[in-house]
């Protein structure tokens, strides 16, 4: 009998939200990174704003950990764990060191609004919902600076040697980034399979909100976003 290939969740997520990530693409920020044209102080900007959303960001493996139901998934969520503090924050450290900043000032820096928005509404979802809840929350950031990275390679490879952000453009585009994304996908799929349109819709808003957050989060970075009232240190 000839067996019916039905698409897998993913594809579907992928297919709503490719108009969002062509945009993430040609963003001129990642465009400038891609061209290594991009200001440095710009740049600066990224590694501290990001350093911290790492931070947070990682937690979400740690609370997949603990809302896995094999140790299979949780052997992986903590690799995922341990790999985003090491292997992709090293990326951000040994940037930091080149650009004259300090390890303190990288894990002091204050989240802009969009910055604290972005990883409150993943905490908030990893806290409250299901585990698929948390993983189509935490897949868009994995997968789509994959895509960023093996496109901004391919386009740019031949003046890659002269970019100052090649390390950065190499390590998203690397085949250990891609294994990681990877593997967050088939689990999205395993977590979906025969489940209900309901859940599947909530899972698609999650997968387009953190799509979209991701937009709004390289906007901030070009036009330094911050909070409108400074406050001063009350000492
Ligand atoms: C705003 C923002 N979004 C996505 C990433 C990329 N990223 C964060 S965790 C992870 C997977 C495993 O380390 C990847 C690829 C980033 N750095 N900053």
């Amino acid at each position: 009998m000839e067996s019916i290939q039905t698409e897998r969740f993913t594809d579907r997520l992928y297919r709503n939200v490719e108009p969002i990530w062509s945009k993430n693409f040609h963003h001129s920020f990642v465009q400038g990174i891609g061209r290594g044209t991009l200001e440095r102080e710009l740049f600066s900007y990224y590694l501290k704003q990001d350093y911290v959303y790492l931070i947070e960001y990682s937690k979400l493996f740690a609370i997949g950990a603990q809302k896995a139901t094999s140790i299979e998934v949780m052997k992986q969520f903590s690799v995922l764990l341990h790999e985003t503090l090491h292997f992709e924050m090293d990326v951000h450290r040994s940037y930091a060191k080149s650009f004259g900043i300090s390890e303190e000032e990288l894990e002091q820096s204050e989240p802009t609004p969009i910055n604290l928005a972005y990883t409150n509404y993943m905490l908030n979802v990893a806290h409250n919902g299901t585990l698929a809840e948390l993983v189509s929350c935490l897949l868009p950031c994995a997968w789509d600076y994959w895509e960023i990275g093996k496109k901004l390679y391919s386009n740019y490879h031949n003046e890659l040697e002269t970019n100052p952000y090649k390390n950065w453009i190499k390590a998203y585009s690397s085949d250990e980034f891609g294994a990681l994304a990877k593997w967050l996908i088939q689990l999205m799929d395993e977590l979906t399979f025969e489940k209900p349109e309901r859940e599947l819709t909530i899972l698609e808003n999650h997968f387009q909100t953190t799509s979209r957050f991701e937009f709004l989060f390289w906007e901030m970075l070009l036009n330094q976003e911050e909070w409108p009232l400074q406050v001063q240190n009350m000492v």
